[in-house]
C-alpha cells in the first residue's frame, strides 16, 4: 500500500516544476498583458471564487432610486448614527446652529467606516462609500453596502429594512429642528440649513376665517392618504399665495412649515439650467416637505423673454439691464419652460414622491400665465391683503403684548381707509417697547401715509383732467382743421 504512494522526492520535484510553470506563466502574462487587463482578470477570478465560496450576501443601497431620492438610503442615514458603538473605528461629529454647544455633538456616518449591527440574531455590517464623478457638475455617488449571511437575506428584506424605515420615521418625528434647503447649482446639491422661523399661525396677522380654513385644509391633506390613492391623484397639495409685498406670504410659508413640521426646499428659478435640471432637482427633494418657489412671476417672465430673444433677435428697444439678464443664461441653456414646470405640478412627474406641499408666491397674480391658474393646477389660491383692524390687533398683541388701548378705535378707522401692509404696521410697533409711544408712532405714520395717498390721488385726478383737456383741445384743433379744409374744398369747388 505504502509502495503505491509517490516518494517525497517525487512530490518535491512535481511541486518545483509546477512552481516553475506558474512563474513562467506569470512572467508571460506580465510581459504580454497591460497592467489594467491583469487587474481586471485578477478581480474577476477573485469575484468568482469569493461568490462561490463566501457565505455572505451584500445589499447595495444607492442615494438615488430611479429618478428620485432613495428613501431607504435616507432612512439608513438617520438610523445608523444611533447604533454606532465601540466596535466602529471612526465617526463623524459636528454641531449645527440648533445645537447647544455644551451638549454632546451630533453624529453622522463617515465614508468607508464599518458599522456593525445585531438584529434578531443576525450579524450585519454597513459601509458607506462615495464615488467621485468625472464631471464637475455631477454630485458624488454615495451608497451603503449592507452585508449579511446568505441565509439571512430574506429576513433582512422582510423585517430589517422595514424596521429601519420605521425607526428613521420615529427619529424624524422626534427631531426638534427643521431644515431649509437651498439649491447649490455648482455642486448640484440641496444645501440644508437649520430652519428656525418664529412665525406660527398664532402670530400671523390675517383673517381668522382664512387662517382656520388653511389649517383645516392642511389637516385634511395629511389624513387623506387613502383618498388620494382611491381617486388616483398624487398625494400633493398646491398653494398659490398672492398679494402686495409685505403682506405675510413668506411668513405664512414659515407658519405652514412649523405647523406641519415639514422641511422647506426653497428653489430660485434663476439657478435652474433647463427642464431636465428642474426635474432632477425636484425629484431629489424628500417626502413630507414643502417646495417653495417665490416670486413665480419673475421666473416665468425670464422664460418668456428668452423666447422673445429667440424669435426677434436682439431688439433695440429692450433696455440694457434686461438684455444682459436674458442673453447670459440663454447663451448657455434654454432655461425652465412653463410646460416643464406644469409637468411637475400635475403632469406625469407629479406622481413622484408623497405628502408634498408645493407653494408658489407672487406679488402679481395677473402676470402669471393662465395655464398656471387653471383649476386643478394649484389647489388653493390665497390672497394676502393689506392689514385689517383684526390683523392690527393681532400684531399689537404679539409685538406689544396688549389686547386693548384707547387709541385702538382711531387706528382701526385709519387702517380701514388706508392701504397699509402688516409689515409696515409691524415695523412701527417695533419702534418702542412702550405701547403709548409705539401706538402714537403708528398713528403718525398712518397720518403721513394718508396725506401721501391723498396727494397722489389728487395728482392723478389732475393729470387725468389735464389729459382730458388736452384731448378736447386736440379734437377741437382737428375739427377746426377739418372745417377749414372743408371750407377750402367748398371754396375750391
Ligand atoms: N400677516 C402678517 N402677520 C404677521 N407679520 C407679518 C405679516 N405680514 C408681514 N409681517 C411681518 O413683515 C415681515 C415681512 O413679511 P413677509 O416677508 O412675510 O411678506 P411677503 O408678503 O412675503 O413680502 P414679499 O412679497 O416682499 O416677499 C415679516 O418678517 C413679518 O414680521
Amino acid at each position: 500500500m505504502l509502495k503505491e504512494l509517490p516518494s517525497l522526492s517525487t512530490i518535491l520535484s512535481a511541486y518545483a516544476s509546477f512552481s516553475a510553470m506558474a512563474m513562467l506563466f506569470r512572467t508571460i502574462l506580465n510581459e504580454m498583458l497591460p497592467e489594467r487587463m491583469q487587474n481586471y482578470i485578477a478581480s474577476k477570478i477573485y469575484d468568482f471564487t469569493a461568490a462561490y465560496f463566501s457565505s455572505d450576501f451584500t445589499f447595495v443601497i444607492e442615494d438615488r432610486w430611479r429618478a428620485g431620492y432613495n428613501q431607504m438610503f435616507r432612512a439608513a442615514e438617520m438610523y445608523l448614527p444611533t447604533i454606532i458603538g465601540p466596535s466602529s473605528d471612526s465617526i463623524l461629529v459636528g454641531y449645527d446652529d440648533s445645537c447647544d454647544p455644551t451638549a454632546p455633538p451630533k453624529r453622522s456616518i463617515p465614508v468607508d467606516c464599518r458599522i456593525k449591527d445585531d438584529y434578531d440574531g443576525m450579524r450585519l455590517e454597513w459601509t458607506l462609500s462615495s464615488i467621485d464623478p468625472k464631471k464637475f457638475y455631477v454630485p458624488p455617488k454615495r451608497f451603503f453596502s449592507l452585508t449579511c449571511k446568505k441565509r439571512d437575506r430574506e429576513r433582512v428584506e422582510q423585517r430589517y429594512f422595514p424596521f429601519i424605515n420605521k425607526t428613521a420615521q420615529e427619529i424624524i418625528n422626534k427631531c426638534e429642528s427643521l431644515s431649509i434647503y437651498t439649491y447649490d447649482q455648482e455642486c448640484s446639491l440641496w444645501e440644508p440649513t437649520v430652519f428656525k422661523h418664529p412665525a406660527t399661525f398664532e402670530t400671523l396677522a390675517m383673517d381668522p376665517h382664512l387662517k382656520e380654513f388653511i389649517m383645516k385644509d392642511l389637516d385634511s391633506f395629511v389624513e387623506r392618504k387613502e383618498f388620494f390613492e382611491n381617486v388616483g391623484r398624487a398625494w400633493k397639495r398646491g398653494y398659490l399665495l398672492y398679494g402686495p409685498p409685505g403682506t405675510g406670504k413668506s411668513s405664512l410659508v414659515a407658519a405652514i412649515a412649523n405647523y406641519m413640521r415639514y422641511d422647506v426646499y426653497d428653489l430660485q428659478f434663476q439657478s435652474v439650467r433647463n427642464d431636465s435640471d428642474l426635474r432632477r432637482i425636484l425629484t431629489s427633494t424628500t417626502n413630507r416637505s414643502i417646495l417653495l418657489i417665490e416670486d413665480i412671476d419673475c421666473g416665468t417672465k425670464v422664460s418668456h423673454n428668452r423666447t422673445k430673444v429667440k424669435e426677434k433677435g436682439e431688439e433695440e428697444e429692450e433696455d440694457d439691464e434686461d438684455r444682459d439678464e436674458i442673453k447670459r443664461p440663454f447663451s448657455i441653456d434654454p432655461g425652465v419652460t412653463l410646460s416643464g414646470l406644469l409637468n411637475f405640478i400635475d403632469g406625469l412627474w407629479s406622481s413622484c414622491g408623497n405628502e408634498r406641499i408645493i407653494i408658489f408666491t407672487t406679488n402679481h397674480k395677473e402676470k402669471l400665465d393662465p395655464a398656471l391658474l387653471r383649476p386643478g393646477r394649484m389647489d388653493v389660491h390665497i390672497y394676502m391683503g393689506y392689514c385689517s383692524p383684526a390683523g392690527f390687533r393681532k400684531l399689537a398683541a404679539s409685538y406689544l403684548g396688549i389686547k386693548d388701548d384707547k387709541r385702538f378705535g382711531c387706528i382701526d378707522d385709519m387702517i380701514k381707509s388706508i392701504e397699509v401692509t402688516p409689515a409696515e404696521v409691524a415695523q412701527q410697533l417695533m419702534i418702542s417697547d412702550e405701547p403709548e409711544v409705539a401706538l402714537q408712532g403708528l398713528i403718525e405714520f398712518l397720518n403721513t401715509k394718508k396725506d401721501i395717498e391723498e396727494a397722489s390721488v389728487e395728482e392723478k385726478e389732475n393729470s387725468i383732467e389735464e389729459e382730458e383737456v388736452t384731448e378736447e383741445m386736440e379734437v377741437e384743433r382737428q375739427n377746426s382743421m377739418l372745417a377749414e379744409s372743408e371750407t377750402r374744398c367748398i371754396y375750391l369747388t
